[in-house]
């Protein structure tokens, strides 16, 4: 197991006090394992992310939990240990991918950084020449035009996509042993968001690299992922091997999730989004977070909160199932 979160509680502090986001996450990732995580604007899917790679805003409070990495749990872990393991360990592709690069530096010196980072972690030597040819090939990789130009830029000089497949190229670059892309392709068109689908198979099959993919796009997700994870309201809803949370969803809130989703099969009239909207944080209903929005909904669903409970080798919070 390279990744255990235990009973994970995180809150932010407001001028009203303190607002709980995660409620006791638990999340078990594999060597190798590619986890989506899925759910609507709002559930908490970013901050799961952040407090793993212990990069929160200043806001941010651990309450309750563990992370456990590698066999350390990284929140004992002091800030100067942790850096070790933040870089070449874990690695984030963060929703604003600005925020990863320096604005001072070329992007050439900041992918060769990252290059000597996983080599020094193999304790190899390369010269300066096959280190710029590794670089101008990932960035060819990552589709970026005009590989040996483009790295002669600053940040600031690019767009917002062609900044994502620069943070991109510096994961491929690293090679962790935990990548987090938090919607690592939302601002790249349909053939490039395949391509690095493709190069982010190709990094777990030849690193061994897991990967937490973070989306709203569940068709993008069931492309890439081995499992797939449901937020609703920082709660786990369901959790489960992808093939069978597509295609028997057990959880109401998965179901409507997906039977929103178009394909080219499904006629205008066959979509069905979920009817109205998450729950603020601040008011949250009491029982089941979902109950309000749930087809399915029962007595008991309004009055107490279901466990997680183990389903046919799946994990879901639902009394239909208790
Ligand atoms: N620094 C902060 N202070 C207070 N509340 C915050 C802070 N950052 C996020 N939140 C709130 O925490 C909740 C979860 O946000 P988060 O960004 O983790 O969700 P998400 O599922 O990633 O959403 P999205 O898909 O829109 O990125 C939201 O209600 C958000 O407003």
């Amino acid at each position: 197991m390279l990744l255990q979160i235990k009973n994970l509680s995180v809150s932010y502090k407001v001028p009203i006090g303190k607002v709980k986001i995660l409620d006791n996450i638990n999340l078990d990732i594999d060597k190798g394992e590619i986890v989506g995580i899925v759910g609507e604007s709002g559930s908490g899917k970013s901050t799961l992310g952040h407090s793993i790679i212990k990069l929160n805003p200043p806001n941010a409070i651990y309450d309750t939990g563990e992370i456990i990495f590698d066999g350390k749990d990284i929140l004992k872990l002091r800030e100067e240990e942790f850096r070790k393991i933040r870089g070449a360990g874990i690695f984030m592709v963060f929703q604003n991918p600005l925020n990863s690069l320096n604005p001072v530096k070329t992007i050439r010196l900041q992918l060769l950084e990252a290059l000597k980072v996983k080599q020094e972690r193999d304790e190899k030597r390369i010269d300066d020449k096959e280190a710029e040819e590794i670089i101008i090939n990932t960035v060819r990789d990552v589709r970026l035009p005009d590989p040996k130009e483009i790295i002669k830029k600053y940040p600031h000089q690019l767009s917002g996509g062609q900044i994502q497949r620069v943070v991109i190229a510096m994961a491929l670059l690293l090679r962790p042993k935990l990548l987090i892309a938090d919607e690592p392709t939302s601002a790249l068109d349909v053939t490039i968001q395949a391509q690095v689908v493709k190069l982010f198979k190709q990094l777990r099959d030849e690193e061994g690299t897991s990967i937490i993919f973070i989306s709203h796009d569940i068709s993008l997700v069931y492309a890439i992922a081995d499992r797939l994870v449901v937020l609703y309201a920082g709660r786990l809803m369901e959790d489960g091997k992808i093939e069978n949370v597509i295609k028997t969803p057990l959880h109401p809130y998965t179901q409507g999730l997906i039977s929103s989703v178009p394909t080219i099969t499904k006629k205008e009239g066959e979509l069905k989004a979920i009817e109205g909207n998450p729950p603020s944080f601040l008011i949250l209903p009491s029982g089941c977070k979902f109950n309000p929005r749930c087809p399915k909904v029962m007595g008991i669903c309004k009055e107490k909160e279901p466990q997680v409970i183990e389903k046919d080798g799946r994990k879901v919070r639902c009394w239909l199932y208790e």
